[in-house]
């Protein structure tokens, strides 16, 4: 069966002491309660990077710039309804103090510690390439 090809943006954002911040979905939503990485959704005609910096205010309250996003990797999977093309970008510079806007909670986590997190499938291989990088 043919599946179509769902765009998210997510960040990985990165603080002064190397650790990274994951987001709590809320409950009973769509995988409900996993912790994800902010992100969203690239709308019609928005570049990655502008959806990016528009999640990352709507959720979180802070803003940043293009100029702040650095591509990490991408994640890719099949789930039951759509496909997943996920690109990643670290970020290490933006303005504000992230708060909970549409997540249950937030939490700043060592890179090595993601797999004490329950997080969505097509984040998993994500975790490696944090380990390397930070
Ligand atoms: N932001 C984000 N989304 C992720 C990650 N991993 C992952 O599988 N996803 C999936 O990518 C999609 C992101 O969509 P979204 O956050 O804009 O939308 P949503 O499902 O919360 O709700 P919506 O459809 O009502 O906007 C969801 O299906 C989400 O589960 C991740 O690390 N960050």
């Amino acid at each position: 069966m043919s599946q179509s090809i769902l765009l998210v943006v997510a960040c990985v954002l990165v603080d002064a002491d190397r650790r990274v911040l994951i987001a709590q979905r809320p409950p009973g939503g769509s995988m409900g309660g996993l912790w994800e990485f902010p992100g969203g959704k690239v709308e019609p005609g928005e570049t990655p990077e502008a959806a990016l910096i528009r999640e990352l205010e709507e959720e979180l309250g802070v803003s940043t710039k293009t100029a702040c996003l650095a591509p990490l990797s991408f994640a890719s999977h099949s789930y039951e309804k759509f496909h997943l093309l996920m690109p990643v970008y670290v970020c290490r510079k933006w303005q504000g103090t992230p708060e909970p806007r549409e997540h249950t909670a937030l939490k700043w986590v060592r890179p090595q510690a993601l797999r004490d997190y329950p997080m969505p499938p097509a984040d998993e291989p994500l975790i490696a390439a944090l380990c390397d990088l930070l």
